[in-house]
């Protein structure tokens, strides 16, 4: 009954608001903060890349858990991928209540915006934007590594980067999600006053420097390491399909078997 009531008039009985919308919020923060955090790492590891082929193969096959499992298992990385995802499709969700639902909303938004002319409402736009442009490019590349785990590593993510085109949507994805998680966190920190201090005004300004930086950081790192993989997927054009064999192995083949 007291759903009822609070359905039609916004209030209980004895007029108390729900605290569901308190708890989403939440909720959000957490699933963002879970994702921003992955992201460094993912990005850190898909980067290996631009050390030596060698040194990415391992790191996949470390993720495979090849130390427990002769080989590997990609079914491990697949389930990895499905956590993320179903964290992603909770923070999407709730993300959704926040984005304008029709123009006149938006109208309003973007009136008070210019009107505030306050850089952190503005990066509110930015957010929403990256936000809604990562419910279709964050599920398509969700998806694919979920289902082809098997296929993650120096040939075959080189191979999927050109040959299967991702190249185009790993540029739009990379912009989006740089901007919406190093944005995300910075809020996150201004909203819930982490690092607050004495002074919360210079701890605003230094937050905004170190959001700043670590924008570039990975934006550089991540186009460097995409430009890497889309080389390498060029070289090996007529090969799409290949295992990588790394050296080891492969100077083993020829020292016993006499085969490259
Ligand atoms: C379809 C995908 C996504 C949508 C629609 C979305 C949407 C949003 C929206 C609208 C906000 C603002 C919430 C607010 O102002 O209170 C937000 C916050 C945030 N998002 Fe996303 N997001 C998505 C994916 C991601 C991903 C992949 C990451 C990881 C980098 C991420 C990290 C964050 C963080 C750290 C916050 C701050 C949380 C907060 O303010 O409470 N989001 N997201
Ligand atoms: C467990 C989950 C994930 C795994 C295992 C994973 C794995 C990978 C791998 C192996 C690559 C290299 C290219 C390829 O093989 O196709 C890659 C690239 C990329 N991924 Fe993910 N990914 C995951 C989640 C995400 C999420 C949630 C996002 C953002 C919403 C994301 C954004 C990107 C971007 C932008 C690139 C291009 C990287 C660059 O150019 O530096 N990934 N990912």
């Amino acid at each position: 009954m007291n759903n009822l009531i609070e359905g039609y008039l916004g209030e209980t009985v004895d007029r108390k608001k729900s605290r569901v919308p308190a708890k989403m919020d939440y909720v959000q923060s957490a699933t963002g903060l879970i994702l921003g955090l992955f992201m460094w790492g993912h990005m850190l590891f898909v980067s290996t890349i631009l050390i030596s082929k060698d040194f990415m193969y391992r790191v996949t096959k470390f993720f495979e858990a090849d130390f427990l499992f002769d080989g590997g298992k990609p079914i491990i990385v697949s389930l990895i991928a499905m956590v993320i995802f179903i964290i992603f499709i909770v923070h999407a969700a709730l993300g959704m209540r926040k984005l304008p639902g029709n123009f006149k909303q938006y109208q309003v938004m973007k009136a008070h915006a210019e009107h505030m002319n306050h850089e952190d409402t503005k990066l509110w736009f930015i957010q929403a934007f990256t936000g809604f442009a990562m419910f279709f490019l964050g599920s398509v590349h969700l998806y694919i590594i979920m289902t082809h785990s098997e296929a993650i590593g120096p040939y075959a993510s080189a191979d999927r980067v050109w040959s299967e085109y991702m190249w185009p949507l790993y540029i739009l994805l990379l912009l989006a999600v740089e901007f919406h998680g190093t944005i995300g966190l910075y809020r996150l920190c201004v909203k819930w006053g982490w690092f607050d201090g004495e002074n919360p005004k210079a701890t605003r300004v230094k937050l905004k420097k170190i959001k700043k930086a670590l924008t570039w950081f990975f934006l550089i790192l991540g186009f460097t390491t995409l430009l890497a993989y889309m080389k390498i997927g060029m070289e090996h054009a007529d090969k799409v399909g290949e295992k990588y064999v790394p050296t080891a192995c492969m100077e083993y083949k020829i020292s016993v078997k006499g085969v490259a």
